[in-house]
């Protein structure tokens, strides 16, 4: 083969040039899709100047706090359009336009979602029915799926026969903890892995609670996928791209254990009492099932997992509301043994679930707290139905057919006309006395609201109050420290740009002695 043959394909045409042929055919065509944005519409609120007219509002990607609230000020209601990629949106802001979010039947929850917010690993098929296929009530597809899924498995009677066993993972995580005799720890390292264990024992299943290697592996891979959403990536989900194939592999990876679980289950013919047990006995499909267990993960795990990390971080900086949590932790172990001379941890074990729900008020207020202060991100909509929602009463700015709507937590939990001194961790400002939250409708979101309240908080807060009582039941002397165990105030700033929950940007530990009862 001489060098002029081996330079070309077999029908003429050199390799160099068909590659650049169709890298200049991929580029046109992306160039064209992205400049084919489909129009906001006439009443919808003024487009953002404070974007690029080709790309959209990349800040609403990189600095999603700082971009609606500059494009705000721009906008004489505060309402703004712009686009994200080539998805139209709407920016909302003030209790009018909030309210109609959060109650409106034609502005959809998982559209808009999937659309702005891509982070779940994609699982392909298999030959069985999809139970996500069925339709259930006036909702279809696999939301309706996996919330009914996900609401049976939180009841009460879920939950109160799985206490005993959450309780002996908190005892077994905090034992460790101990026996490692550093008396220091990053809670958002050894926290977010306990609420990890308590999310795979509950929407999954014991064979990975039960595996330090397993929990491990799959918080990894968890990680990865979550980690590996790009600005690029929402906005042009088309576009090959590094971190569209790392999602892959890590969705991969979680969809490998899980199968692997699920098939030993069948082959052993091993029956558990857990969640992961309850969709094979509902006859879902392979796939059904690890799309519900990856969905509940990222529904639950990132929310609790830092929030549970930074109750316990804010609680340390107020010595005040330390001792009133203690001193609540302490009532209610008392009210349910009254042998005090056993220690706090085994009194604890005495707790039932009525009081380990109910009667933890003061806990209760600090975590609302805690959750107002860390409110980065934002809700989605679409509006899917074929007219426009009016967002003020006039009628005159509207979220068109078609169209996503976006609202920032910050709008209302950062709000000083509600929140008096919104940067102060200050929890009396929930008590009925003070009640900042009721000053207008929906003033704290942070469990969601109106049509879309969060499906798992009555877990979530389980989980949290077992985390605190367990924690003040095995250390005392709790403070902030820094890496080498020196004292310090200094708590982390909350980034507002983050999009969810996020451990922060700086590190703080917990360091502690070991209780003495
Ligand atoms: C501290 C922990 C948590 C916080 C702060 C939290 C917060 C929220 C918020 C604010 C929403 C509403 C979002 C919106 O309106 O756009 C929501 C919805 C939801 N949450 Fe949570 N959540 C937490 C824990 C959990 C857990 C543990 C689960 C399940 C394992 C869960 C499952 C859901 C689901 C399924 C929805 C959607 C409900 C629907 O489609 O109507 N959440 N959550």
């Amino acid at each position: 083969m001489d060098a002029t043959t081996s330079a070309k394909g077999h029908d003429g045409i050199a390799p160099w040039l068909a590659v650049t042929l169709a890298l200049l055919t991929l580029l046109l065509s992306s160039a064209y899709y992205a400049l084919q944005k489909p129009p906001h519409g006439s009443k919808a609120p003024p487009l953002t100047k404070d974007a690029s007219a080709v790309l959209g509002a990349f800040a609403f990607f990189t600095q999603r706090w700082d971009f609606q609230q500059k494009a705000s000020r721009h906008s004489p209601t505060g309402n703004f359009s712009f686009y994200a990629g080539k998805w139209p949106v709407v920016s909302i802001r003030g209790e009018e336009a909030r309210k109609v979010f959060l109650e409106s039947k034609d502005l959809a929850f998982s559209e808009g979602y999937s659309a702005l917010l891509a982070g779940s690993p994609e699982v392909k098929p298999d030959n069985n029915v999809l139970a996500s296929d069925v339709t259930h009530g006036n909702e279809s597809g696999f939301s309706a799926y996996f919330n009914k899924r996900l609401i049976a498995m939180l009841k009460g009677n879920r939950l109160r026969d799985g206490l005993p066993q959450l309780l002996q993972d908190a005892r077994l995580v905090l034992d460790e903890m101990a026996a490692t005799g550093k008396n220091l720890t990053d809670p958002f390292d050894s926290i977010y892995r306990m609420v990890y264990k308590f999310t795979m024992r509950t929407v999954a299943c014991n064979e990975i609670a039960d595996d330090p290697v397993l929990l491990a592996k799959t918080l990894k891979c968890f990680e990865e996928v979550e980690g590996a959403t790009t600005p690029l990536s929402i906005m042009y989900p088309w576009l090959p791209q590094w971190a569209t194939v790392r999602r892959t592999i890590a969705g991969g990876r979680l969809y490998v254990i899980f199968k692997g679980v699920v098939d030993a289950r069948k082959k052993n013919g091993t029956w558990q009492e857990d969640a992961l047990q309850h969709l094979i006995d509902s006859g879902d499909s392979i796939t059904d099932i690890l799309k519900f267990v990856l969905g509940a993960l990222f529904a639950g795990q990132l929310n609790s997992g830092i929030n549970a990390a930074w109750i316990l971080v804010y609680m340390t900086s107020k010595p005040y509301w330390l001792s009133q949590i203690r001193q609540e932790v302490d009532r209610v172990a008392d009210r349910y043994t009254h042998d005090t001379s056993l220690p706090l941890k085994e009194r604890l074990m005495h707790v039932p679930i009525e009081a380990w729900e109910n009667e933890f008020p003061i806990v209760d207020m600090c975590l609302r707290e805690s959750m107002r202060l860390q409110s980065s991100g934002s809700f989605f909509r679409k509006n899917v139905s074929d007219h426009a929602v009016p967002i003020n009463k006039e009628g005159t700015e509207v979220i068109p057919p078609g169209v996503f709507a976006t609202y920032a937590l910050g709008d209302i939990h950062y709000n000083p006309q509600v929140y008096t001194n919104p940067d102060e961790y200050d929890p009396t400002r929930f008590s009925p006395e003070r009640a900042e939250d009721k000053k207008q409708p929906y003033a704290f979101v942070g469990w969601g609201a109106g049509r879309h309240p969060c499906l798992g908080m009555r877990f979530a807060k389980l989980e949290n109050n077992i985390i605190v009582a367990f924690f003040l039941a095995y250390f005392s002397d709790i403070k902030l420290a820094n890496a080498d165990g020196s004292e310090t105030t200094r708590i982390p700033e909350t980034n507002r740009n983050n999009h969810t929950a996020h451990k922060p940007d700086e590190h703080v530990w917990l360091k502690y002695k070991i209780a003495a009862n």
